[in-house]
């Protein structure tokens, strides 16, 4: 093993994206597979088979324990399970100051056209009267609405609450539950469960006569792949908390 190495234990291994990535991880030649966990494993395996870096792609109610696991043990992360709210971030915060220099990542999307996406939505969304964000899933996904809507959400509205634009035009007075979807800081979030599909997202920008939309389709989990390898050869270099892929790359938006 050369000495520039990253030795990888990947978290849940059997699942749709964790299985990606064990292949993406064996194919990188400057990677070693060193753990493939799954449910029911003992995290003890990631420290004795020598890892340095962990990437968790398991569900939201593992994650956070994982994280904070391999933070405790000096090993980066790089996580693409959704999940991590506010609290959770808050306290991974916390966690990262009692070890200096272990990285985390927090990437709710790992595609770069998606990245992209979230962060043209949020330039543009200053400068339309109405924005809301459709997010369209496979059928097998737990959580509603996707970490990359609420992280999207997230990132409009504080674009937004800068140029002081006013919440979107709604003259609803009535409605069935949910009609309207769910509300992520002022902006409605639309999730659409449907066979065939694998991760899609379209951003509705509305004004006087005119429409922008921006949508992004990740087809095949190879997608989010290079998001991974570029996690892991990252982290060493970025100590403490980054949320979000685009943290590591230089947008210039
Ligand atoms: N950031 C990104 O680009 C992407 C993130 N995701 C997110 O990644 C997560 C996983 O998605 P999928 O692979 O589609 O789900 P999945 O259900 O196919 O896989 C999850 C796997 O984790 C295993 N698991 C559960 N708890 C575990 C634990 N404590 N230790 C080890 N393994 C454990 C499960 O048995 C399962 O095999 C979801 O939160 C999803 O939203 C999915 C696609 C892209
Ligand atoms: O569960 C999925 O499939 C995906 N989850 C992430 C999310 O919730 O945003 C990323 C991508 O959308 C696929």
């Amino acid at each position: 093993m050369s000495a520039q190495q990253i030795s990888v234990a990947v978290l849940g291994a059997g699942g749709r994206m964790g299985s990606e990535a064990v292949k993406a991880v064996e194919a990188a030649s400057d990677m070693q597979l060193v753990a493939a966990l799954g449910r029911g494993d003992s995290l003890d395996q990631v420290v004795e088979a020598g890892a340095t870096h962990i990437v968790d792609l398991t569900v939201p109610d593992s994650t956070e324990a994982n994280v904070h696991f391999a933070v405790e043990n000096g090993l980066h992360a790089v996580v693409g399970t959704t999940g991590w709210d506010a609290q959770r971030l808050q306290r991974l915060e916390q966690k990262l100051t009692e070890h200096a220099g272990v990285a985390v990542l927090i990437a709710p999307n790992f595609a770069l056209g998606s990245v992209l996406a979230s962060a043209f939505a949020a330039k543009a969304a200053q400068y339309f009267e109405s924005a809301e964000i459709i997010e369209l899933h496979h059928p097998n996904k737990v959580d509603a609405p996707s970490g990359t809507a609420v992280r999207t959400a997230e990132l409009m509205a504080a674009a937004r609450r800068e140029l002081h634009v006013p919440p979107s035009p709604d003259a609803t007075e009535s409605q069935l539950d949910g009609a309207r979807g769910a509300v992520v800081e002022d902006i409605h979030v639309h999730s659409v469960r449907l066979r065939g599909l694998v991760a899609h997202q379209e951003v509705l920008l509305g004004s006087a006569g005119e429409q922008l939309s921006i949508r992004h389709d990740s087809f095949d989990r190879a997608s989010f792949m290079p998001g991974v390898l570029l996690g892991l050869r990252t982290a060493a270099s970025r100590p403490g908390l980054t949320y979000g892929l685009d943290g590591y790359l230089d947008l210039g938006l």
